[in-house]
């Protein structure tokens, strides 16, 4: 798991939830710019999620834990990222794909009654590379 210190996010919701996944897949980025990252190749891409929230469903769950994992990890796990709808019209980029997971981690809280928010998604790479998503206040409807 991705076990350090993750930069957090300021906020005044009573709840905040983290969870953490991880997911083998390959990517390549198709641009002149990514040197030997134009060839294929493979990661196990680390997440973390912050999902915060004023109320609880009726479980007493922001959201439940298995939702977040089963919604990402069962769509990109042992997956060519270039290979996925969303990613034919941009490269998979770490930065992209965090946006994309956030995309689709706030799509899904928006079905839930208590309305959670995610307010941060980060996407480690490689041991050395990662990225934070943090969306602006234009990116919830
Ligand atoms: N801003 C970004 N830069 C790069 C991305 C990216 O998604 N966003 N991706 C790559 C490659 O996909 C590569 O797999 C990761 O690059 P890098 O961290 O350079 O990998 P190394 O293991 O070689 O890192 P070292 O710290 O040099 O060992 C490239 N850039
Ligand atoms: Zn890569």
């Amino acid at each position: 798991m991705m076990q350090q210190f993750y930069p957090s996010v300021p906020h005044a919701f009573r709840f905040e939830l983290n969870k953490d996944m991880h997911f083998s897949a390959a990517h390549f980025i198709p641009s002149e710019d990514a040197g030997k990252c134009q060839e294929m190749h493979g990661h196990t891409y680390f997440i973390n999620l912050t999902i915060c929230g004023n109320e609880l469903d009726t479980t007493g769950f922001l959201i439940d834990f298995k939702l977040l994992k089963n919604l990402i990890h069962k769509k990109y796990d042992h997956s060519v990222l270039n290979h996925h709808p969303e990613f034919e019209s941009k490269f998979p980029t770490t930065e992209l794909l965090a946006q994309q997971i956030w995309q689709m981690v706030e799509n899904l809280l928006q079905t839930s009654a208590n309305q959670p928010h995610c307010l941060q998604v980060i996407v480690r790479e490689t041991p050395t590379s990662y990225v934070v998503y943090r969306p602006s206040k234009e990116d919830f409807q």
